[in-house]
């Protein structure tokens, strides 16, 4: 049986992985969990798991949960901050870490894995967007895999599965478009509870914020980049509003491969762990008796600037695109506390990204402090500058 850790257990992925562990028995052994304030929610995995070491984000938190847990049984090592998740992230004895930690506090552990020599099963996109060619470099260094988690990186990664060797000819990443792909006209006055109304997948609050500006898709294309070695020009965004096409490859002789499901994480998620297998699953099966129909169109970057500004700091390389990342992690945050308008989001994103001048073959310590000067940065320019507001009711 193989052991794994998961970073970000109390989230989306961390609860849908966990769901999918526990439906394979004799599979995988939970070694390691970290979360960050959900310590009641780690406890009940704890129960149910009897994971080794445990980390959560403050030091509150930790003893909540331990004096939650005395009495009850063998107590795993419970840790805290970074040094927790560092800890988690390199238990001894595990094969696997999936890391599905939000924005770029998942880059650290997921270093600090891979130095370790475990194979990663990557949800954090954040992760290769910042840091994509260090991490690859480092996969390959050590001898590990990147086990793609993200639906559309599944999806291609499935395609390619029994495809001769070297990249394919083209990347198709679908989009769904999100709650806001034709209506409402002016995208200024849309409220959080709006933008959070994802129409075909349930996610955290970020990713689907991120979702609807497009962001999302700026982001998996540089994921896709670092994943599969295809270069940027040759990744396309395919606007496909039912979500049932997780993706596409597109080899030489212009042959066309999908992969199609029901919009459902769990057939990702245990694709990266049952990989090159496939083991039967809780994931609904598509009805192909009821009348459906498919819809693809290409992307309006007039309605979302997300896709256009991601799409520049791809191309200007360096640590732009942790630039890029790390601002729309403040703008984003700024929207959901209602200081920032939905339209505000790019206009910050891009005076962060003016403001920056790239530094190219960036070390980690230059990626974080890029990361860390861009968080800076755009918490000034949302205190002092005019940015469009969010809408009061
Ligand atoms: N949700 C989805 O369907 C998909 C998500 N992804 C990617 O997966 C990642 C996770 O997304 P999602 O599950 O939606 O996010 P959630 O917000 O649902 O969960 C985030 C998890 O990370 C934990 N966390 C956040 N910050 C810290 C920190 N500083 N230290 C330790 N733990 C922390 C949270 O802990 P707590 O809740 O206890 O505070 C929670 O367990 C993202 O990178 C996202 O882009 C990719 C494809 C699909
Ligand atoms: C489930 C998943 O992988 C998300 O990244 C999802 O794809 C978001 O949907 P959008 O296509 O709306 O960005
Ligand atoms: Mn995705």
């Amino acid at each position: 049986m193989k052991e794994i850790v998961i970073l970000g257990s109390t989230g989306s992925v961390g609860r849908q992985s966990l769901e999918v562990i526990r439906r394979l028995p004799g599979r995988y052994r939970v070694a390691g969990l970290a979360a960050g304030r959900n310590w009641r929610l780690l406890a009940e995995q704890i129960k149910q798991f009897h994971p080794r070491v445990v980390s959560l984000a403050g030091p509150e938190e930790a003893r909540e949960l331990a004096q939650h847990l005395d009495g009850g049984g063998r107590p795993p090592e419970i840790h805290w901050g970074e040094e927790g998740l560092r800890a988690v992230a390199t238990c001894p004895g595990a094969a696997v870490v999936l890391s599905a930690v939000t924005g770029t506090a998942g880059l650290e552990p997921t270093v600090a894995a891979l130095m370790a020599g475990k194979n990663i099963a990557l949800a954090n996109k954040e992760t290769l967007v910042a840091a994509g060619e260090l991490v690859m470099g480092l996969a390959k260094a050590k001898g590990v895999r990147i086990l793609p988690v993200d639906s559309e990186h599944s999806a291609v990664w499935q395609c390619l599965s029994g495809a001769p060797p070297g990249a394919p000819d083209r990347i198709i990443l679908t989009a769904s478009g999100g709650p806001f792909l034709h209506e409402p006209a002016d995208l200024s006055a849309v409220t959080v509870e709006m933008a959070l109304a994802h129409p075909n997948w349930h996610m955290g609050r970020k990713i689907t914020i991120d979702s609807a500006t497009m962001m999302n898709k700026g982001l998996e294309v540089m994921e896709a980049h670092w994943l599969f070695g295809v270069a940027l020009d040759r990744i396309q965004v395919l606007v496909h509003p039912e979500s049932i096409v997780h993706s596409m490859v597109e080899f030489v002789d212009g042959a066309v491969l999908a992969q199609l499901g029901v919009p459902d994480m769990r057939l990702p998620i245990q694709y990266a762990l049952s990989h090159p297998g496939r083991w039967p699953g809780p994931v609904p099966r598509l009805d192909w008796r009821r009348a459906m129909r498919l819809t693809f169109l290409p992307p309006d970057t007039r309605r979302f600037p997300c896709l256009k500004l991601a799409s520049a700091a791809a191309r200007t390389g360096g640590t732009m695109p942790a630039v890029l990342n790390a601002a729309n992690e403040v703008a984003v945050q700024a929207f959901l506390d209602r200081r920032l308008g939905f339209t505000g989001i790019p206009v910050l994103v891009e005076r962060v990204l003016d403001a920056h001048r790239a530094v190219s073959g960036a070390s980690l310590e230059e990626i974080l402090a890029a990361d860390a000067w861009a968080r800076e940065y755009a918490q000034r320019a949302l205190d002092r500058e005019q940015l469009p507001c969010c809408r009061r009711d």
